[in-house]
């Protein structure tokens, strides 16, 4: 493994809403030495644009880019080969949002598509990679991809699913209800990355126990329907993409940090047995050789308790649709 400050990351789909911000993130990170950048020659805006102008920043980051034309007939592997070689970390906001009056698991039949595309080139051309899918549904996607790699002979916990913007968005909540200083909040979320599947665990942080109890069911469900909320507000014009890219390179930070030695901890959604379920989102430490430990749920209010029987039976069912979803073994 390099140094500190020689990771190359490559994000797919960084020309979209989150793409872009992301990449100028990832970009500015100082553990960063080269960022390959890959999305479709359809874009709304030509990736080797969005490279041209994130190379400008003063800051020693090297931008490369990869735009797949599909008239040309080149497919997704052709393309990434350069990009992906070499990489340590490859972000995936590549894929459809979802418009007012969809649920997540509406996108599973497009996504899965371009997902698969993107992960089977990562398992050619750098299968030691931490792959961070942000592309939803993740309840589904993730126990897919992971299960492709499996196939494959390689390490399923390297296809992670990001979660980092529930817990961004629950610290944030529980700020504005108990007025604590944000950056010393840190509620864990678990579970999964939809609806009443996002469990955020507000009795394990100091100031998330001091929410008073007529508040708490009110803010665990606005945890649960935050990106409906950025949804229905940008009314049809895509869902959450800053807060997203803001929340994608907290993970890439962690992951990187992590790998260069210095361990961190986040939520993520991956093989897991915390639970009897497959996958699920915990607290994950990220070292040098990637997840290092998966750590158990810990303690539960009676509230939390009752909520994860719920989480489980949704999830159980999302997560069995995604591997329902992928091609037969013969096919991949
Ligand atoms: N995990 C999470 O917490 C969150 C996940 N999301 C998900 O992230 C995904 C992306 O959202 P946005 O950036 O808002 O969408 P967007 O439509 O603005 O951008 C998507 C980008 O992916 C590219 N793309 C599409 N098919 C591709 C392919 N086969 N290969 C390479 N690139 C491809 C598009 O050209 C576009 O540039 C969506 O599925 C959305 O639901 C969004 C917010 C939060
Ligand atoms: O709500 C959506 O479709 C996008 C997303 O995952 C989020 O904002 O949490």
């Amino acid at each position: 493994m390099p140094a500190a400050g020689n990771f190359k990351v490559c994000v797919c789909g960084a020309s979209g809403g989150i793409g872009q911000p992301l990449s100028m993130l990832i970009a500015m990170d100082s553990n960063v030495a080269e960022l390959a950048i890959y999305d479709l020659s359809t874009a709304p805006v030509p990736v080797q644009g969005v490279a041209a102008d994130l190379s400008h920043f003063e800051r020693k980051c090297k931008v490369t880019s990869y735009a797949r034309d599909l008239q040309s007939g080149a497919t997704p592997s052709e393309v990434l080969k350069e990009a992906l070689t070499g990489c340590h970390l490859v972000m995936v906001p590549a894929g459809v949002p979802r418009k007012p009056g969809m649920d997540r698991a509406d996108l599973l039949k497009v996504n899965i598509g371009i997902a698969q595309e993107i992960v089977e080139a990562c398992a050619k051309f750098c299968p030691d990679a931490i792959v961070g899918l942000i592309v939803n549904p993740v309840n589904s996607v993730v126990p897919a991809m992971a299960e492709l790699y499996r196939r494959k002979g390689l390490d399923s916990k390297k296809i992670i699913g990001v979660t980092t913007l529930d817990v961004v968005r629950a610290n944030k909540f529980v700020h504005e209800v108990t007025g604590a200083a944000v950056d010393q909040i840190n509620i864990p979320v678990i579970g999964g990355h939809a609806g009443s599947t996002i469990l955020p665990l507000f009795s394990q942080d100091a100031a998330g126990k001091t929410v008073p109890a007529d508040k708490l069911e009110a803010l665990d469900k606005r945890v649960q329907d935050a990106g409906t909320e950025v949804v229905t507000a940008k009314a049809g014009k895509g869902s959450a993409t800053l807060s997203m890219a803001y929340a994608g390179a907290r993970f890439a930070s962690a992951v990187l940090s992590g790998l260069a030695g210095e361990r961190r901890t986040e939520c993520a959604y991956l093989e897991s047995s915390v639970t009897e379920l497959p996958f699920f989102s915990q607290r994950v430490t990220f070292g040098p050789k990637g997840v290092e430990e998966v750590h158990p749920i810990g303690p539960l209010s009676a509230h939390e308790t009752k909520r994860l029987e719920a989480v489980k039976k949704q999830l159980k069912g999302e997560i069995e649709d995604g591997i329902n979803a992928l091609p037969p073994a013969s096919k991949l």
